[in-house]
C-alpha cells in the first residue's frame, strides 16, 4: 500500500478506510456504524464497537503467544536498574492492581488521577483504570501542586495515585507535600490517596485514607477486563489552554486503539516483537501514546525511561539503551538532541556504542530546526523523521510515513499529512491559501479516529476552542505553510500557547500569576526564542505607581510564584519591568511584535498601533537585560 494510495482513500470514504483499520483490532464487538454525529453535531467514530484497552495491551498478546515476549523495559540511570516484564508478567500485575482500585469501590466510569514518576507502577496504574473501564487522568510530575489541584477540581477523581518521589538528575524531590498541598487547595476531595513508597525517600501517611500501595496490594484479588463502549473515555489529558484553566482532552477507547495500531505500522513501520521507545513522559501525550498504549497495543517492546540526554549519566545514554536494548525506532524531542549535542559535539560518547538496531529517529514536540536535523542525521546516520502531532490528536498529524516508504525528507518540514488529516493553510477570512503563503494551518473535519471528541465536561469550550473560527474546520493552534509538493512547515503557535523543551505551557496563565503581584499594574508574557529549550518565558512588566519595587526583587518574587504555581518546568527566569506596553489604539497588547524584537525577526509596524514610540522603548530594555541583543534588528 503506498502513501498516496492510503491518504487519497481516506479522504474519499473516510468510513470505508477507518473501517477497514478497525479490523486490526480485538474487538469483542466489532462496531456497527463506522462515523456517526452526536446531538451537539460532534463526530464519534466506531458506535457500539466493544473493546478493553488493557485487554487490547495485554490479554490479547498472553492469549495469541506473546505471554513470555518482554513488553516493558523500566531503564533507570537515577536509580541504577533494569528490570523488564514480559506480557504475562504485566497483565498479572495490572490484573492485581485493578483489583485493588475495584476493591476500593473504583468502577467504570470514575476517574483516577495519576501523579507519578517515570516507574512501572505508573503504567500497571494507567492499565489498571482502563481494564475497570475507569478514566485515568496523569499528570506530569514536574507540575507544582497548584496545577495539581486545578486538575483534582475538574476531573474530581474517586482515588489519586502517587509516589512517595521522583528523581531529577541526582536530586530527590518529594510528592508527597505537593500532594498535601494540592488536597488543601482543591475543593474536591478524592476518597483514598494510594501512595508507591519508593526507598530513597518514603512518605509519612497521615489518615485512613492514605494507603501504602504495596502493603494495600497484599489483599488484592486479581480483576479481569470490562467491556465498554468504543465512545467510553479512556483517559483525560488535560493540556495549556490560552488561559489559566487547561483543557480536559479526552481520549476515547476505540478510535484510539485504532490510531494507535495503525500509527505503529504506517508512520512508525514498527512491528509486533520488535522494540520501539519513545524518551518521553508518561505526563504528556507521547508518553500515553507511545510509552504505553501504542507498544503494547500492537505486541511490541516499550521501554520507560527514568533519567534525562544528559548527566544521567552522561550525553551518551541514548545511544547506551539503544545498543542495550535493541531499539529499533526512537522517538525523542529536538530539546533532547540539542542538550546532548551541547555536551557532546563531536559525538565521541556515541563512538562507545553499537546502535545498529536502530532504524529510525522520529523527533517532535516543537518544531526540529535544521541545524539540529542536520547533526543528528549525520551523527546517527539513519532517517531522521521530523514530524507534527498534538495532545488532541494523540498520533501523528503530519510525518514521513516510514511504513508507507519513506518520502523525500525536507529539513525543517514535518512533511505531508497523515492519512485521516486533510490538512490546510487558512487565511483570516477563511480562504484557502495557495503553496508557500503562511496562514492558519486548519484541518477538515472529521477528524481522524483517537483525536479528542470533545473536551471534559465542557462542549462549549470544545466547539469554541476549536470549531467556531471557521465552520466546517478544527483550528489547531499553530500558523504555518505548505510548498508545491503539499509539504507542510509548522511555525509555531498563533496563540498564547508556548513550547519550553517540547512542554506546552499557556503564557496566559503565567500573565495571570504575573498580574496578581500587587505592584504589577499591567504585563505581557511573551515565548522568545532559547537556543536549548526551543522557547523560554520572559514578563514584561508595568509597576504601579503606588507600589515601587526593585527589578531584581520584582524578578525573584515572581520567579517564586510560577515556580511554585506551574512549576520548574516553566523555566521563568526574567521579568523585565518596563515604562509601558505596545498596544493597539482599541488597547490590545501587541505581544507578538514583543516576540518579534525579542527574537530579532523583521516585523511590519501595525497601522493600529497606539504609539510606535514604545517599540523602541521596548528594544531598549530587552537589550539592557541582554535580550534580542544577538539579532541585528535594523
Ligand atoms: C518526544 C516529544 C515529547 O514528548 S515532548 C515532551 C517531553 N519533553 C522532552 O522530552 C524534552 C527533553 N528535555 C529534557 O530532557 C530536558 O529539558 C533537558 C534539555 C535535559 C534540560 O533539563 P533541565 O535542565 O532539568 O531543564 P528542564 O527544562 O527539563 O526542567 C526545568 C526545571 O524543571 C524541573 N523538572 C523537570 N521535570 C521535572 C519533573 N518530572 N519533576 C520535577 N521537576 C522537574 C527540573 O528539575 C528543572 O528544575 P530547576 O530549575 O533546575 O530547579
Amino acid at each position: 500500500m503506498t502513501y498516496s494510495h492510503e491518504f487519497q482513500q481516506s479522504k474519499e470514504n473516510p468510513e470505508l478506510f477507518w473501517g477497514e483499520k478497525a479490523k486490526d483490532i480485538a474487538w469483542f464487538e466489532f462496531p456497527q456504524k463506522i462515523l456517526s454525529q452526536n446531538e451537539n453535531g460532534f463526530f464519534r467514530w466506531f458506535e457500539a464497537g466493544k473493546l478493553n484497552t488493557s485487554y487490547l495491551c495485554l490479554d490479547h498478546h498472553v492469549k495469541s503467544g506473546r505471554a513470555d515476549q518482554t513488553a516493558l523495559i523500566y531503564d533507570s540511570p537515577v536509580t541504577q536498574s533494569v528490570v523488564k516484564f514480559t506480557y504475562k508478567e504485566l497483565r498479572d500485575k495490572v490484573a492485581l492492581f485493578a483489583g485493588l482500585l475495584d476493591s476500593k469501590g473504583v468502577e467504570k466510569g470514575d476517574t483516577v488521577i495519576i501523579y507519578m514518576p517515570m516507574v512501572p507502577e505508573a503504567v500497571i496504574a494507567m492499565l489498571a483504570c482502563a481494564r475497570l473501564g475507569a478514566i485515568h487522568s496523569v499528570v506530569f510530575g514536574g507540575f507544582a501542586s497548584h496545577e495539581l489541584a486545578i486538575r483534582i477540581d475538574d476531573a474530581k477523581p474517586k482515588v489519586i495515585l502517587s509516589a512517595s518521589c521522583g528523581i531529577e538528575f541526582d536530586r530527590i524531590i518529594p510528592y508527597k507535600p505537593l500532594i498535601d498541598a494540592a488536597l488543601r487547595e482543591s475543593i474536591h476531595q478524592p476518597d483514598f490517596h494510594i501512595i508507591f513508597q519508593r526507598p530513597m525517600m518514603v512518605a509519612e501517611l497521615f489518615s485512613e485514607k492514605e494507603l501504602d500501595w504495596n502493603q494495600a496490594l497484599q489483599s488484592a484479588k486479581a480483576k479481569s477486563y470490562i467491556p465498554v463502549d468504543a465512545h467510553d473515555p479512556l483517559y483525560i489529558l488535560y493540556t495549556s489552554g490560552t488561559t489559566g484553566k487547561p483543557k480536559g482532552i479526552i481520549r476515547d477507547n476505540g478510535g484510539h486503539a485504532v490510531a494507535m495500531k495503525y500509527s505503529m505500522r504506517a508512520v512508525y513501520d514498527t512491528h509486533p516483537g520488535e522494540v520501539f521507545w519513545a524518551a518521553s513522559d508518561i505526563g504528556w501525550a507521547v508518553g500515553h501514546s507511545y510509552i504505553v498504549y501504542a507498544p503494547l497495543i500492537s505486541g511490541c517492546t516499550t521501554i520507560l525511561f527514568e533519567g534525562k540526554p544528559i548527566r544521567t549519566p552522561d550525553a551518551g545514554t541514548f545511544w547506551r539503551i539503544i545498543e542495550q536494548h535493541q531499539v529499533k525506532t526512537f522517538f525523542t524531542a529536538p530539546t533532547a538532541i540539542r542538550a546532548i549535542k551541547k555536551e557532546d559535539s563531536e559525538g565521541l560518547l556515541f563512538t562507545k556504542y553499537d546502535v545498529s538496531s536502530l532504524k529510525y529517529l522520529f523527533l517532535a514536540g516543537e518544531r526540529c530546526d535544521p541545524a539540529t536535523y542536520e547533526w543528528v542525521s549525520e551523527l546517527l546516520q539513519v532517517p531522521v523523521i521530523d514530524h507534527w502531532w498534538q495532545t488532541e490528536s494523540g498520533s501523528p498529524m503530519l510525518a514521513n510515513m516510514a511504513g508507507l516508504g519513506l518520502k523525500t525528507i525536507k529539513p525543517g518540514s514535518s512533511s505531508t499529512p497523515v492519512p485521516g488529516y486533510d490538512i490546510q493553510i487558512m487565511g483570516e477570512e477563511g480562504q484557502l491559501l495557495d503553496a508557500n503563503m503562511e496562514g492558519y494551518v486548519v484541518i477538515k473535519l472529521p477528524l481522524a479516529p483517537g483525536c479528542l471528541p470533545t473536551l471534559w465536561k465542557d462542549d462549549d469550550r470544545f466547539h469554541k476552542s476549536y470549531l467556531s473560527r471557521f465552520e466546517g474546520f478544527y483550528l489547531t493552534g499553530d500558523g504555518g505553510y505548505k510548498d508545491e509538493d503539499n509539504y507542510f512547515y509548522i511555525m509555531g503557535r498563533v496563540d498564547d500557547v508556548i513550547n519550553v523543551s517540547g512542554h506546552r505551557l499557556s503564557t496566559g496563565e503565567m500573565e495571570e500569576i504575573v498580574a496578581a503581584n500587587p505592584a504589577v499594574a499591567e504585563c505581557a508574557v511573551v515565548g522568545i526564542a532559547d537556543k536549548l529549550r526551543g522557547q523560554r518565558p520572559v514578563a514584561l512588566v508595568v509597576l504601579k505607581d503606588s507600589k515601587p519595587i526593585s527589578q531584581e526583587e520584582l524578578e525573584a518574587q515572581l520567579i517564586q510564584s510560577i515556580r511554585g504555581k506551574i512549576g520548574a518546568i516553566a523555566y521563568f527566569k526574567s521579568a523585565i519591568i518596563v515604562k509601558r506596553l505596545p498596544k493597539t489604539r482599541s488597547g490590545k497588547i501587541l505581544r507578538k511584535i514583543i516576540r518579534n524584537i525579542a527574537d530579532g525577526v523583521h516585523f511590519e509596524m501595525p497601522s493600529t498601533i497606539d504609539d510606535p514610540l514604545i517599540l523602541e522603548e521596548i528594544r531598549t530594555s530587552l537589550h539592557a537585560y541582554k535580550i534580542g541583543l544577538e539579532f541585528d534588528l535594523n
